[in-house]
């Protein structure tokens, strides 16, 4: 998620990769990031600490804790940073309290399209983040696609909607292409029209402002194809399939940020 934030935000022009530095305890990855954007590398997360103001946090839920130690220990004044973390579950309050109560936070969940400046993204304030943060945490996100703010209590449901919901969209799309291979399409043929049929659907959704039942509506000609295959999908519980998907990541997001780490 980190290569997919920072790619896309220097590929849109929001940042320069003269003003970003990376470290993964992988140095491989630091590496391929160098190498391919132009982007510095740190040595060690204290090199990190002490030469960047803002830190995007995109270790694992699980690593959040072992990397917040390790820069409690830097001496660093915590108001000086701003931590961006993307960390499912993760709390605000859990953060603050890793590195002293009055570090300026925010919590933010993006999702990988960011890579190709179709993201969406929601995040929370700290209480001590200044406007600032928010303006710049903003127009990050914005540079690579929408972004909303939304109260804490609501970043679980966002990380089981927008942040998980590019993989239940993939297998949408390859699920559809399976069906026109099974009704006779070549493979290729088939993953090229799932896709645009898909991107087609969202813009019309996004574009037009109409409701999606609507449109729904206006596909389905009277005793015609599609109220045929819309009645197929009720009878194997698509929609119900697609709800259980959201609050199952959603719950996983919520048991992450209670599991100890
Ligand atoms: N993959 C996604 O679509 C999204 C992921 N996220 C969040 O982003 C975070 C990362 O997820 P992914 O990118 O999928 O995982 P990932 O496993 O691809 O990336 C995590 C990176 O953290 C590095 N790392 C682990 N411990 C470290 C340490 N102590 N110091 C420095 N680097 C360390 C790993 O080497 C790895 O490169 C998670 O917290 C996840 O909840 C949020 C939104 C979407
Ligand atoms: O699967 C995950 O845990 C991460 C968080 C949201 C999307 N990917």
């Amino acid at each position: 998620m980190g290569r997919a934030l920072v790619i896309g935000a220097i590929e849109a022009g929001n940042l320069s990769a003269n003003d970003v530095v990376a470290y993964d305890i992988e140095t491989s990855a630091v590496e391929k990031l160098a190498n391919e954007h132009g982007v510095s590398g740190a040595a060690s997360l204290r090199e990190l600490v002490t030469t960047c103001d803002t830190i995007l946090l995109c270790t694992k839920p699980g690593d959040v804790g072992e990397v917040l130690r390790e820069i409690a220990t830097f001496g660093t004044d915590p108001n000086r940073i701003l931590l961006i973390s993307v960390a499912a579950g993760v709390t605000i309050s859990s953060i603050e309290n890793f590195i002293f109560n009055h570090a300026r936070v925010i919590r933010a969940m993006p999702n990988t399209p960011a890579l190709v400046g179709k993201g969406a993204a929601a995040f929370t304030p700290g209480s001590n983040a200044t406007q600032e943060d928010v303006q710049f945490v903003s127009s990050l996100f914005a540079s690579v696609g929408k972004v909303v703010e939304v109260p804490e209590k609501l970043m679980d449901a966002v990380t089981g909607l927008s942040g998980s919901g590019p993989g239940f969209v993939y297998i949408m799309i390859e699920a559809l292409a399976d069906g026109g291979v099974a009704s006779g399409l070549t493979r290729e043929k088939a993953l090229e029209l799932a896709t645009q049929t898909v991107l087609g659907a969202a813009t019309m959704v996004a574009e037009t402002g109409l409701h999606p039942a609507l449109l729904k509506d206006m596909v389905c000609s009277p005793g015609g194809t599609t109220i045929a295959g819309i009645a197929a999908l009720e009878e194997h519980g698509f929609r119900h399939a697609a709800i259980q998907a959201v609050e199952a990541a959603t719950k996983r997001s919520i048991a992450l940020g209670q599991s100890k780490d």
